[in-house]
C-alpha cells in the first residue's frame, strides 16, 4: 500500500507549495498540489509581502481591527506552517513580538471565544477532578519540555478572563521558541479552568468582537472559580499529572490572581521545577532596570543602596520586585550592616500609601511598610496619595505595577521633576498599553529629557528635537523567562532556586554598555532576544551547577557543564537552540 498523506499535512511538518517532487511521490502528494516547486525564500518573501499589503489596507482603520488583522494572518500562518510561521517570527521578532505578545495579545484573550477556531495546547476543567492522570496521555506529541499554565484569573492588567486566558500560555511558549529555541513540538500551553468570578462571562450574553457583528458564547466553564483546597487540589493533581507524563518538563506559571501566585510557589517550588513568572520573571527585569538607573546617574552599584524607590502596585509583580531588590541591595558589597533594616522603599497599593498602621496586611506587603522610626518622612501617613508621596520623599526611581492605565498623570510626573536623582526613572511597567502607568512621551515632556524610561509594553523612542532621542525601552519578563526556562531544561534542574534567578537578572543587567546605558538605553533591543537569551540561559545552568541542583537531562551531563568556561556554556545553550528549516520526510534512497 502506498503512503498517502494529505496536502494539509499536519502543521508541523507541513511545507505546502515547498514539497520537493520527490517526496510529493513518496507521500502520495503529486497532483494534490500546484505544480510549481516554491523554495522556502519564496514561501517567505509571500508571506511578508502580503502582511505588509495587510497593513497598507488597513491603515486609518480603528486600532483595534488592524490589531486582530494581524494576529489573525499570523494565526493562521501557525495553524498552517509551523516552520514558516516560526521563521518569520524569529527573523521580525521586533515587529511581531507585540501581536503575539503584548498588546495585542490582552485584545485577542479579550475576545478568544470569538477569535477560536482550532484549539491549540490543553484544557483542564474542574469537571476534570479525577481524570487528569490519564487525560495528561491525550496530548499526541510524545515528549514536552516547557509548559506555561495559567488559571486565567489575572490577564494582564485585564482581570479575570476566565478560559480565555489560554492565549497568554500560547504566546509565551511563542517567545519560547522565538528566543530561546525551545523546538515547538515539545512546548504546551495549558488552561486550569476553574470558573470564573467575571460577572460578564457568567451571564452567559452573547459578546461581539469589536467591530464585528459576528456574537459568540464564552467558551469556558459558567461556574464560580473554585476557592481554598477545591481549588489546589485542581492544580496539584495537574502538576502530579505532569510529573508522571514528562517528570523533567519545566512548568511556568502566568497570570495567577496574587494569592494564588504566591500560594503555588510556595507550595511547589522545591517539589517541582517551575517558577512563576509574573513573580519571579518580572523581578529580575525589574532589577536590572533598577541598576541601570543606579549607572545612568553615574554613580557605582553599590550605591543601590541609596536609592528612594516608590513602587505602585502590591501585587504579585510588586511584591516579588520589592523582594528581589531587597536580597540584591544586602548583597552589595561593602553595605553598611546597620543599614540593613533601613527600608528605602515606598509602596502604594489601591488604598494609597501602605504603612504599619494598615489592618489585615498580608505578611508578604508588611516587610515594606513604613514604619514610625527616625528614617520616616514626618506627614506621611497612612494611605496617602501618590502624588504627596512623590512630592515629599524625591523618589530616584518610581515603578508601576499597578495595572491602572494613566496613573502616573501630569501631577506626579512634575513632581518627579524635583526627584534627588539627576536621572529620574519611570517604570510604567502595566500591560497591555491601555494600562501603562504613563506614557514616553509625557515622561520626557513633564520629568524632562534627563529622565529615564521604560514600560511593559513596547512604546515608539521620543524625539526631543535636535536630533536627540527619548528612549523608550521595554521592560517586560520576556527578557528574562526564555533564559531561566530553557537553564533550567538544559541543566536538568531539580528546582529553580534564587540563586539561578539571580544569576539571570544579574547576566541581564550586565548586557547593556555603560555608553548606552548614559543615553538612557536600559534594555538591549528585543531583537537581539536569541542572543540575550543564550547569555541568560548560560548563567542559569552554570547557577544551578554551582549550587549542585543540575542533573542534567540532555547529552552533556553535570560534571561536562561544570567544567564548561563561561563563553563555552553560552555557545552550548546557543547550539542547543532549534531553528525552523524545513526537514525531509522521506530520505532519498
Ligand atoms: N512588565 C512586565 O514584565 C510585567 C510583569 C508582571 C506584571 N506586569 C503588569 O503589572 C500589573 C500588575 O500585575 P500583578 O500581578 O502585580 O497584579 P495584582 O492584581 O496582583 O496587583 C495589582 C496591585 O495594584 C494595586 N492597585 C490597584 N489600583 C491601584 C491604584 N489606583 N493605585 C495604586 N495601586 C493600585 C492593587 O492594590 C494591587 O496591589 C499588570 O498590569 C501586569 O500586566 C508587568
Ligand atoms: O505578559 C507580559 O507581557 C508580561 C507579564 O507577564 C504580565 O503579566 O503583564
Ligand atoms: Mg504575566
Amino acid at each position: 500500500m502506498r503512503f498517502r498523506l494529505s496536502p494539509e499535512l499536519p502543521r508541523r511538518w507541513a511545507q505546502d507549495t515547498a514539497f520537493p517532487m520527490t517526496e510529493r511521490d513518496r507521500l502520495g502528494l503529486r497532483g494534490l498540489l500546484p505544480p510549481r516547486v516554491m523554495s522556502f525564500e519564496q514561501q517567505y518573501e509571500r508571506f511578508i509581502d502580503s502582511f505588509r499589503s495587510l497593513e497598507n489596507n488597513t491603515r486609518g482603520e480603528p486600532e483595534a481591527i488592524v490589531a486582530l488583522a494581524k494576529w489573525r494572518i499570523l494565526n493562521r500562518l501557525h495553524d498552517r506552517n509551523e516552520t514558516l510561521y516560526y521563521r518569520v517570527l524569529i527573523d521580525n521578532i521586533k515587529d511581531f513580538a507585540p501581536i503575539i505578545y503584548t498588546p495585542t495579545v490582552g485584545l485577542v484573550c479579550e475576545n478568544y471565544s470569538g477569535l477560536f477556531r482550532r484549539p491549540r495546547g490543553m484544557y483542564f476543567s474542574a469537571k476534570d477532578k479525577g481524570e487528569m492522570m490519564s487525560m495528561i496521555y491525550n496530548w499526541p506529541q510524545e515528549k514536552v519540555d516547557m509548559i506555561v499554565v495559567t488559571d486565567g484569573s489575572r490577564i494582564l492588567g485585564l482581570g479575570d478572563l476566565g478560559v480565555q486566558g489560554i492565549g497568554i500560555p500560547i504566546g509565551k511558549l511563542d517567545v519560547y521558541v522565538a528566543a530561546a529555541g525551545i523546538n515547538p513540538q515539545k512546548v504546551l500551553p495549558v488552561m486550569l479552568d476553574v470558573g470564573t468570578n467575571n460577572q460578564k462571562l457568567l451571564e452567559d450574553k452573547l459578546c461581539a468582537i469589536p467591530y464585528s457583528v459576528i456574537a459568540y458564547l464564552d467558551l469556558g466553564l459558567r461556574q464560580p472559580r473554585l476557592e481554598g483546597e477545591e481549588y489546589l487540589s485542581v492544580v496539584d493533581e495537574f502538576m502530579e499529572a505532569v510529573r508522571a507524563r514528562w517528570p523533567k518538563a519545566v512548568v511556568q506559571f502566568e497570570d495567577f490572581q496574587m494569592k494564588w501566585a504566591f500560594e503555588t510557589l510556595q507550595r511547589y517550588r522545591h517539589r517541582f521545577c517551575m517558577f512563576n513568572d509574573d513573580v519571579q520573571g518580572t523581578a529580575g527585569v525589574a532589577l536590572a532596570g533598577l541598576l541601570g538607573a543606579v549607572r545612568a546617574q553615574g554613580r557605582p552599584l553599590q550605591d543601590f543602596n541609596e536609592q528612594k524607590i516608590v513602587v505602585v502596585g502590591a501585587g504579585s509583580a510588586g511584591i516579588g520586585v520589592l523582594s528581589m531588590a531587597k536580597q540584591a541591595m544586602l548583597r552589595m558589597p561593602g553595605i553598611n550592616r546597620s543599614r540593613e533594616g533601613h527600608n528605602q522603599f515606598w509602596v502604594l497599593d489601591k488604598d494609597g500609601l501602605i504603612t504599619k498602621d494598615r489592618k489585615g496586611l498580608d505578611p508578604a506587603v508588611a516587610r515594606f511598610a513604613r514604619g514610625h522610626g527616625p528614617d520616616e518622612i514626618e506627614d506621611l501617613h497612612e494611605g496617602a496619595s501618590l502624588v504627596e508621596v512623590v512630592k515629599k520623599v524625591k523618589p530616584h526611581v518610581l515603578l508601576g505595577l499597578s495595572g491602572v492605565g494613566g496613573i502616573f498623570h501630569e501631577e506626579v510626573l512634575k513632581a518627579m521633576k524635583e526627584s534627588d536623582s539627576p536621572r529620574p526613572a519611570i517604570f510604567a511597567m502595566s500591560n497591555p498599553t491601555t494600562k501603562a502607568e504613563c506614557t514616553p512621551d509625557h515622561v520626557f515632556k513633564y520629568v524632562g529629557e534627563n529622565a529615564i524610561f521604560a514600560s511593559g509594553s513596547p512604546f515608539t523612542n521620543v524625539s526631543l528635537g535636535n536630533g536627540r532621542t527619548g528612549y523608550a525601552n521595554q521592560a517586560n519578563n520576556m527578557y528574562l523567562f526564555p533564559g531561566i526556562g530553557l537553564g533550567a531544561l538544559l541543566s536538568g534542574a531539580r528546582h529553580i532556586s534564587d540563586g539561578m534567578l539571580q544569576g539571570a537578572a544579574e547576566c541581564l543587567a550586565s548586557y547593556i554598555t555603560d555608553d548606552e546605558i548614559r543615553k538612557g538605553v536600559l534594555f538591549p533591543s528585543v531583537s537581539s532576544i536569541r542572543h540575550i537569551t543564550a547569555r541568560v540561559g548560560a548563567a542559569v545552568v552554570r547557577a544551578a551547577v554551582a549550587e549542585d541542583l543540575a542533573e542534567s537531562s540532555c547529552d552533556v551531563g553535570p560534571k561536562e557543564l561544570g567544567s564548561m568556561s563561561e563563553s563555552e556554556t553560552v555557545d552550548y545553550v546557543a547550539r542547543k537552540m532549534w531553528y525552523p528549516i524545513y526537514s525531509p520526510l522521506v530520505s532519498d534512497k
